[in-house]
């Protein structure tokens, strides 16, 4: 178990990081500059936090009050960068054996092939980083990293630097290693799609501050305010008065709309925001039941290959929904239906 809790000052920017991890994989999710690298950075010791504990499996990393800081090389910490920091001088056998150049020489060789072959890198052990593709740049940094057996991975953005259309077979050769990793697995990004994918668990960060942790289902359906609701892509958001219960849901009103939403968040107030995700809402050429089905106007649509993002208007209300195979023709003069199951709508604190 990885337990953090620490504060640090970097100027005039003030990260405030506090979270907890089993042997599972956790994205770190938020805005650029909120403070997702430097809480890797001082978790693997490349800085040193202001005061606060840091602590894998019981054995403390750091500890203010107790003047403990093991130095970065003693905690056996795996990072991989961005940009995945290769020696360029070096071939990719000399990358991986590296990481453990204290193993006397026919042991390292042994291990050094061993995790070529495990990461598929097997013709490439001459190579320079510079005549590796994205993947094989990926593997080895991978390879160098894991091959020193880290109590702790931490993957920084490991996607940011690759194409598109190399980046689905990146990830599913990632989900691969980390699981047969089975240890703790930090993985920061910014697209909560790759957050969906490739964790466990969410821990949303904004502002310096962890502000959400939890199981990724959990999170997506429950985020804990605005700013998470958020981060994690909402973008449908509209004021409501919460005016009752009813068949087990919260009955919510926004200007003569009566909307049925569940019951997760436990705080409410006379006023509040809901929020609706733009794949939640469904699309109807006619009405089907009356539960949360509303008639709309469709006023724009952007037409995408696997989906198309179709702008609703009801009332005073405007909405973006994801839907795929959309055909403007089915929906005579535009006039259409909408519903959204209760359990898909939250509702959180106004601003
Ligand atoms: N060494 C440093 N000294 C002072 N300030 C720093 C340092 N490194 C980063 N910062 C600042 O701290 C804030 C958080 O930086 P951090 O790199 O953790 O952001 P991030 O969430 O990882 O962003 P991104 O998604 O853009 O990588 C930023 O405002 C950044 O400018």
């Amino acid at each position: 178990m990885l337990e953090v809790s620490f504060e640090k000052k970097f100027g005039s920017f003030a990260l405030k990081s506090s979270f907890c991890c089993d042997k599972e994989v956790l994205g770190i999710l938020g805005p650029s500059g909120c403070g997702k690298s430097l809480t890797l950075k001082c978790i693997a010791g490349l800085f040193p936090p202001d005061r606060g504990i840091i602590k894998l499996d019981g054995r403390e990393f750091f500890n203010s009050e107790k003047k403990i800081n093991i130095p970065s090389r003693n905690r056996n910490i795996g990072f991989v960068f961005q940009n995945y920091a290769l020696f360029p001088h070096l071939t990719v056998y000399d990358n991986i054996a590296y990481g453990i150049k204290d193993l006397d020489k026919s042991k390292r060789h042994e291990k050094v092939m061993d995790f070529i072959k495990k990461m598929q890198l097997t013709g490439c052990e001459k190579k320079y980083p510079s005549q590796l593709s994205g993947g094989q740049q990926q593997r080895t940094a991978l390879a160098r990293t894991l091959i020193k057996e880290p109590s702790l991975l931490l993957l920084d953005e490991p996607f940011s630097a690759i194409d598109t259309h190399v980046k689905s077979m990146l990830k599913a050769e990632l989900l691969e290693i980390i699981k047969k990793y089975q240890g703790t697995v930090l993985f920061i990004t910014h697209d909560i799609e790759e957050a969906y994918e490739m964790c466990d668990k969410i821990l949303i960060m904004n502002g310096g501050q962890c502000i959400q942790r939890g199981d990724k289902r959990d999170v997506i359906k429950s985020p804990v305010n605005l700013d998470s609701a958020r981060i994690t892509g909402c973008k449908n958001f509209f004021d409501v008065d919460i005016v009752g219960e009813r068949k087990g849901y919260n009955l919510l009103q926004h200007n003569g709309l009566l909307i049925y939403a569940n019951k997760n968040n436990k705080t409410l107030k006379e006023k509040m925001t809901a929020g609706i995700r733009q794949h939640d809402i469904k699309l109807l050429k006619e009405a089907e039941g009356d539960m949360n089905t509303f008639e709309c106007e469709i006023v724009d649509v952007i037409e995408g290959i696997s989906y198309s993002t179709v702008f609703l208007r009801c009332k005073d209300l405007l909405l973006q929904a994801e839907i795929s195979n959309f055909k403007y023709s089915e929906y005579e003069n535009g006039k259409a239906f909408f519903y959204i199951s209760p359990e898909d709508i939250f509702v959180v604190s106004k601003e």
